[in-house]
């Protein structure tokens, strides 16, 4: 028997998101919980002839908690996206506090759960609910995760798109490691597993970089005020859900980038912030997943000096994020 819980499911994300889990037959129970619109989308789908049994809840009435009740897997979308001209830390202030809130709701009822966060800005929510776990002394590192797997998801795209095979998109891996903004997100194009073309020069991987850094503005400019990703999104989560749920039960070698706090391996996040020249606590690593959530943390490897220049250039702007979230919760009461 499997939980999954959406936390937002009625949002943009949340629906095509219920939605993906929903027919997931690694699932058997899904709970699904908004301030708006639950029941609604929970008796949608309840009608969809697949496993997993749904049941929707709102705040009142203990609706956090039921919904909570013995989940195996939480997926955090809730709160509000960007629209033109913002960055993923103008978002901070309102989902911060929604994020801490679902968090202590998590660290009270299930505190086992693999807590997936995809509430933006990313660098800065996972330190919230790792700090909030801290509290309620729930803390476990290896049950944490922060979802940069849209970023892995547009890089693998973007080089299908380049070599002009589309067809080979879902079998082009390319580690994208750092973080979930900007310069924060470092795509390792030279660790692809679908060469670039011959000839391809330094500007052409320079401009591929900036799209898989820049790839969420994209939607933010297409959508035009009417939000940002919303399907790729909850098609990545999905992914990423499904991963974790398949690593759980038993299937080994399951690799994916992820933002965790580096204590999950000790060693080799030792390794990776010497790799990084730094000592945060986060960074968004190859994290091999396994029973108990994050198994080993791989090294970075080899890059290019163009490569290990982003790696730089993303440090500093990740300190502050992070230490954005461990202020937001020592500042305020729980
Ligand atoms: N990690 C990523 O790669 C990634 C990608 C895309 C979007 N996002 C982020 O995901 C978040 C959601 O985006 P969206 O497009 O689905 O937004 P949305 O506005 O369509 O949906 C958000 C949902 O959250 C709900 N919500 C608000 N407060 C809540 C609370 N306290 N408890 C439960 N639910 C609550 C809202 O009612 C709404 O249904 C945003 O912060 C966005 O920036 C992250
Ligand atoms: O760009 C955004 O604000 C949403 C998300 O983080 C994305 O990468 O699409």
């Amino acid at each position: 028997m499997t939980k999954a819980v959406v936390l937002g499911a009625a949002g943009g994300i949340g629906q095509p998101l219920s939605l993906l889990l929903k027919v997931n037959p690694l699932i058997t129970e899904l709970g699904l919980y908004d301030i708006v619109n639950t029941p609604g989308v929970a008796a949608d789908l309840s009608h969809i002839d697949s496993p997993a049994k749904v049941e929707g809840y709102l705040p009142p009435d203990d609706g956090l908690a039921k919904t909570l009740k013995g989940a195996d897997i939480v997926v955090i979308p809730a709160g509000v996206p960007r629209k033109p001209g913002m960055t993923r830390d103008d978002l901070f202030k309102i989902n911060a506090g929604i994020v801490r809130d679902l968090a202590t709701g998590i660290a009270k009822t299930c505190p086992k759960a693999f807590v997936l966060v995809i509430s933006n800005p990313v660098n800065s929510t996972v330190p919230v609910v790792v700090e909030v776990f801290k509290q309620h002394g729930v803390f476990d590192p290896k049950r944490i995760f922060g979802v940069t797997t849209l970023d892995v998801v547009r890089a693998s795209t973007f080089v299908a798109e380049v070599i002009g095979d589309l067809a080979k998109a879902p079998s082009i891996s390319v580690p994208v490691i750092g973080g979930h903004s900007g310069v924060t997100i470092v795509p390792l194009l030279s660790q692809s597993s679908q060469p670039l073309p011959s000839g391809y020069s330094q500007e052409q991987i320079a401009a591929l970089t900036n799209r898989v850094q820049f790839g969420g503005d994209e939607v933010v400019k297409a959508k035009d005020g009417a939000g940002s990703a919303t399907l790729s999104m909850a098609y990545a989560g999905a992914e990423f859900a499904e991963k974790v749920l398949r690593a759980v039960k038993g299937e080994k070698g399951i690799i994916a980038p992820s933002f965790v706090h580096l204590s999950a391996d000790a060693a080799g996040g030792k390794a990776v912030q010497s790799e990084i020249g730094s000592t945060l606590d986060y960074f968004s690593a190859r994290v091999e997943l396994g029973p108990g959530g994050v198994e080993k943390i791989h090294p970075i490897g080899e890059v290019s000096e163009y490569e290990q220049g982003l790696i730089k250039a993303a440090v500093p702007e990740l300190a502050k994020n992070i230490d954005a979230g461990n202020a937001f919760i020592h500042g305020s009461k729980l």
